[in-house]
């Protein structure tokens, strides 16, 4: 065997990256080409404007950041090499210079491993500084060599300090990660994570690669995250792009249903009450009790014909629409048609003529058609069957407490009028799934899913009916009044109670010192989850007892100071109350309220009196697991007050 030259090797890496940089501009080019003159190549204006739109999705897609690498690592496979990376470069003769991470070869940088090398002789994983190709490590798997998550270069990336936004991990997706990530797209699977074991990454590595598979059949149905608030949102916004997927939405729950503006806060009972999953049958039956048998028949002058339907006609009409088990305005639609039809048989008897469309318009507009339809089954919009409800709640389903809990004090004189709170937004957009069909999504990934209410989950299953979906939670980490203990119910609620639910272990965002601090918690939150593994041994832990409770702040700042000695980004996280008066003027730290930290990250955490933030909300030490949980490398908690029992034994 030849002597191994490793300058010669690396140069020979490095030379292929400039040159695989080159092939990725020139492609680009063209594509810049194509775009600018798709207007005097296409034959028409329609396909030039859609020749147009998907040259520049094109030209985005193949932009090259040069701070992340194009290729993260190399398989040796038959004597062939091929690089891995974000995307498929080709050079000018069409061949591969580095393989979409997707692709199916690639699949094995992720999987192969000694007991099952996929034919895979060596993988090679290359380090990076700032896009610079710097150093490589190899696994000889044919030679039983494996390095799973002792390799330096995955140590090197989760232990990189974090600052801005969340990144992709394309170059060190774990094997059961990936394993979530390439998932049949007809699958739908719950991931439930403890936290930092890269749920998130996962379902956003799984919108991806959906995309890359699928793209025809997805671009059209669409693929949606759905996240807990505008915050995360814009934490996670760069990662998709960065995989070169820009079409993809993000929204939160309260964007999906937002029909109307927020303009009225409830009342916890209210909220509790409009949450819940018996709101769906108060709505579906106080719609469909509007439906009455007709008893009148129809009466229609046609110039100096009189058009005559008898009340049992239009009573099978009315049943069998109803049989059929449409939504409540497609059925009203077809009464209407059916009713024109019968008009129309007539005419065409009598007169020995077919009438035309006009007519037919005519006929469904008339009074006497009019009037039975609003009879027998009457126009609704979807605020006024919420109007309705919380006007005068129905007795059947609701206890009179709950029923006087949403009554409107004093209902508004017309729907317009309403002010609508974020549960009755909810609930609007439970009827209009009853009026009409919501337009599914092909694929779902439901980030914080543990948080969902029912009438939320409902939400997003009419959009992902035909779909497919990735649920992501942590039952631990739940903390609305609703959260699920379970994922059952909530999977129930999602229309996908047969998902398989996947558990996720290995952490890479906390350091093990601090799981161990947090776990203490968890026999005290009443859900049973696997708990984290950490992958980190580096971080920090300071427990700093004050004991003069006006101290507090100073010596919460004193953490701030020591901390910004260190690189990465710093986070005070208190309890809501105290944010305000918590003013810290430097950019890299964030003074965050703890009911929003959620799904987020930082190098250094400071917690400002754990007990504060417990003592804030019902499911406190639930919320108290969440905010131990965000620190990447360091976590100092800061108290007056005694801290919460199981976490005693720390100080
Ligand atoms: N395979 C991996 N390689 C490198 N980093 C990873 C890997 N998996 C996850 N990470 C990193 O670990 C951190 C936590 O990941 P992520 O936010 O997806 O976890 P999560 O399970 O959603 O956490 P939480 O429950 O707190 O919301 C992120 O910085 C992510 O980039």
């Amino acid at each position: 065997m030849p002597a191994f030259d490793l300058d010669a090797e690396l140069s020979a890496e490095r030379h292929h990256l400039t040159e695989s940089r080159a092939a990725l501009a020139r492609m680009r080019g063209r594509a810049e080409e194509l775009f600018s003159t798709g207007d005097r190549v296409a034959g028409d204006a329609y396909t030039a404007e859609q020749l147009g739109r998907h040259m520049a999705r094109r030209v985005k897609e193949l932009a090259d950041d040069p701070t992340t690498p194009l290729f993260f690592g190399r398989l040796d496979i038959d004597d062939a090499a091929y690089h891995v990376g974000r995307r498929h470069v080709t050079d000018d003769a069409g061949e591969p210079m580095v393989l979409d991470w997707r692709a199916p070869l690639s699949r094995s940088f992720y999987r192969a491993s000694v007991r099952d090398p996929q034919g895979v002789a060596t993988r090679r994983r290359f380090g990076f500084v700032l896009g610079e190709l710097t150093s490589f490590e190899d696994e000889h798997l044919d030679r039983g060599e494996e390095l799973g998550t002792k390799s330096r270069i995955l140590t090197a990336e989760i232990e990189r300090p974090r600052v801005g936004p969340m990144r992709d991990i394309v170059a060190t997706i774990q094997p059961e990660q990936d394993e979530l990530v390439r998932a049949d797209l007809a699958d739908s699977i719950c991931v439930q994570g403890a936290p930092g074991t890269g749920k998130t990454a996962v379902g956003l590595h799984r919108a991806a690669y959906l995309l890359y598979l699928h793209r025809e059949r997805l671009r059209r149905s669409g693929v949606l995250i759905v996240g807990p608030n505008t915050a995360f949102l814009s934490y996670i916004a760069a990662v998709l792009p960065a995989l070169g997927e820009v079409e993809v939405q993000q929204a939160t729950v309260e964007e999906l249903v937002g029909r109307f503006p927020v303009r009225t806060i409830d009342s916890p009972a209210a909220t509790l009450v409009k949450n819940d999953v018996r709101m769906a049958d108060v709505l579906a039956k106080t719609l469909w009790r509007k439906l009455t048998k007709p008893t009148e028949p129809i009466m229609v002058s046609d110039g100096s014909y009189r058009w005559r339907i008898d009340a049992e006609p239009l009573r099978r009409i009315v049943d069998e629409a109803r049989r059929e088990n449409l939504p409540y305005k497609v059925g009203r639609e077809r009464v209407q048609s059916r009713v024109v039809a019968l008009l129309q048989r007539q005419s065409e008897y009598r007169t020995g003529n077919s009438p035309g469309e006009g007519w037919l318009r005519k006929m469904g507009k008339v009074a006497p058609v009019t009037g039975f339809l609003e009879a027998a089954w009457p126009a609704v919009t979807p605020e006024s069957l919420v109007a309705e409800i919380l006007t005068d709640p129905p007795e059947g389903l609701l206890s009179d407490e709950e029923r006087d809990a949403i009554r409107w004090a004093k209902p508004p004189k017309t729907v317009r009028s309403a002010k609508f709170s974020a549960a009755d937004l909810v609930l609007i957009d439970e009827a209009a799934g009853l009026l009409e069909r919501e337009t599914s999504f092909g694929h779902v990934v439901v980030d914080e899913a543990q948080d969902l209410s029912p009438m939320q989950a409902r939400a997003i299953a009419r959009r992902s009916e035909h779909g497919s979906i990735t649920v992501l939670g942590d039952l631990a980490q739940g903390t609305a009044p609703w959260a699920a203990a379970e994922w059952q119910t909530t999977l129930g609620h999602l229309g996908k109670p047969d998902a398989a639910v996947v558990p996720l272990t290995v952490g890479f965002r906390v350091p093990a010192s601090v799981v161990e601090l947090a776990n203490r918690l968890l026999p005290m939150l009443g859900v049973d989850v696997p708990e984290a593994v950490s992958l980190r041994r580096d971080g920090d832990l300071v427990i700093v007892p004050v004991s003069d409770p006006s101290d507090l702040d100073a010596a919460t700042l004193t953490e701030v100071t020591a901390a910004l000695t260190h690189e990465g980004s710093v986070a005070v996280i208190a309890a809501d109350a105290a944010v305000e008066r918590l003013v810290i003027d430097n950019p890299r730290v964030e003074v965050v309220p703890a009911s929003m930290v959620k799904g987020l990250e930082y190098d250094h955490v400071i917690v400002h009196e754990p007990a504060d933030i417990v003592d804030a909300e019902p499911k406190g030490l639930n919320r108290l697991y969440v905010v131990l949980t965000r620190a990447v490398s360091r976590l100092s908690v800061v108290h007056a007050k005694p801290l919460p029992a199981p976490l005693m034994k720390a100080a």
